[in-house]
């Protein structure tokens, strides 16, 4: 049987997402995040579905590039990079060098780019899947484990947001001392499974992430366990705590900003690093892995640019000898059923990937997926074997339509502010 896998239609759909109270080195959590659903439709009547960054910066580039897509083969996967060209011609001003930093590295032209791109790649290959009758790991080569193991990704974090704030109660608590990190970390592992833990730091002072740490490790003994400050500590505070936490720790994460500072502490402590900041691009893999900066590679699919990209990236790892694994932001589950098709792929996988998905109380799909074990299945059904609801897509985009502008870009500092209207965004290293 052939099919026509022509794209007839592309839609949009930003929405706002509810996100806890959670902390980081430059804020917390607003309590919406916008996040950018695509639907690609053939002219057979099948349906694709990606999701990615929903930032205005990100919507800028999308819409161009869906307009152009209208027209083109759902399996023509390579010709969306060179359509992404085309449309950062088109596109100058939105293209322009976007240096801004923060918590995803700095964020190029490029890597704006790529992020639009890993939405509209993951929406073809459901397509392609759901024409073919393939599972999207099939597209890419088959699957080499039936199972994603996810890490509990543990936060510092209010009971609520700001008071005034309108936002969705969620029923985790507070957590901002050791004892409330263990007592998260155990209901990660009551409610899903979870064996290895990650704690976002750069939040308090590094003794206190030490002690909560220590306190991760006296609770689950043997247990990996995971520090990322996003950056926040100079390099002789990153080689004191790797000092104290070297027995326990599985790697430490983005201790220090940029590659430089990593080698550094790389070179004078044994504790593996890991990164999400430093090296986010192809053009950033020489630099550190010939520095020696990084020992585990995160990638986000998102701003590596799909998950074929995403494939190469473990290549380039695995030839270094380099670790890798899997960074999360705020996500949804078509995310999370992209990284597990193609964390499903990747031969040496020897990390559990990071999710954000159990702080997202909120879903697109008919059925949210689930964690058994800390695993997420991997699924064989046609394309990402998940389902749009529509309802609530509808209703989640209602909330974006409906809010003033202030919530359609993601600002920790700013949602800080409301606590604390002095906060500014730490200058690195904060310790
Ligand atoms: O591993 C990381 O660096 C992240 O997950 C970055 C995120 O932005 C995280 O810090 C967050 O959501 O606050
Ligand atoms: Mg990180």
């Amino acid at each position: 049987m052939t099919r026509d896998l022509t794209i007839t239609a592309v839609h949009l759909t930003p929405i706002l997402v509810a996100d806890p109270p959670l902390l980081n080195t430059q804020g917390v959590h607003q309590p919406y995040t916008p996040r950018l659903i695509v639907e690609v439709e053939t002219a057979d009547g099948v349906t694709g579905v990606g999701e990615t960054y929903g930032d205005a910066k990100y919507l800028e580039l999308a819409r161009p590039f869906a307009d152009k897509l209208v027209g083109r083969q759902v399996s023509d996967l390579n010709g969306l990079f060179t359509l992404a060209d085309e449309v950062a011609v088109d596109s100058s001003r939105v293209f322009g060098q976007v240096d801004v930093g923060g918590l995803r590295g700095v964020q190029t032209a490029d890597k704006l780019r790529l992020s639009v791109v890993s939405g509209f790649e993951v929406a073809c290959l459901d397509a392609l899947g759901k024409a073919l009758g393939l599972p999207v790991h099939a597209l890419l080569g088959g699957k080499v484990r039936d199972a994603v193991e996810y890490s509990a990704y543990l936060f510092y974090k209010w009971a609520d947001h700001p008071e005034g704030v309108a936002s969705e109660k969620d029923d985790w608590g507070a957590a901002v001392d050791p004892a409330g990190v263990v007592a998260q970390a155990r209901a990660f592992t009551e409610r899903y499974g979870f064996t290895s833990f990650k704690l976002k730091g750069g939040v308090f002072p590094p003794e206190e992430e030490i002690a909560a740490v220590k306190a991760l490790a006296e609770a689950f003994p043997g247990h990996p366990l995971r520090l990322d400050p996003n950056g926040a500590w100079s390099v002789e505070t990153s080689l004191k705590v790797a000092a104290e936490l070297g027995d326990v720790l599985e790697y430490l994460e983005d201790p220090a900003l940029g590659t430089p500072a990593m080698a550094e502490v790389a070179a004078k402590t044994g504790v593996p690093l890991a990164t999400n900041m430093c090296v986010t691009t192809f053009a950033e893999i020489q630099e550190a892995f010939t520095k020696g900066a990084v020992q585990v590679v995160l990638s986000d699919h998102h701003y590596w640019g799909g998950l074929r990209n995403t494939q190469q990236l473990a290549a380039v790892c695995r030839t270094f000898g380099v670790g890798v694994s899997m960074h999360s932001n705020t996500h949804l589950g078509i995310s999370l059923a992209a990284m597990t098709h193609v964390a499903a792929t990747v031969p040496d996988l020897h990390h559990a990937c990071d999710s954000h998905y159990p702080w997202q109380s909120e879903d697109v799909l008919t059925e949210r997926l689930a964690f058994d074990g800390g695993k997420v299945a991997v699924s064989d059904a046609p394309g990402l074997g998940v389902a749009l609801d529509r309802e609530r897509l509808a209703f989640l985009h209602r909330r974006w339509l409906d809010d003033d502008g202030t919530l359609r870009d993601r600002d920790d500092a700013a949602a800080m502010r409301v606590a604390d209207p002095e906060w500014v965004t730490p200058s690195v290293p904060r310790w």
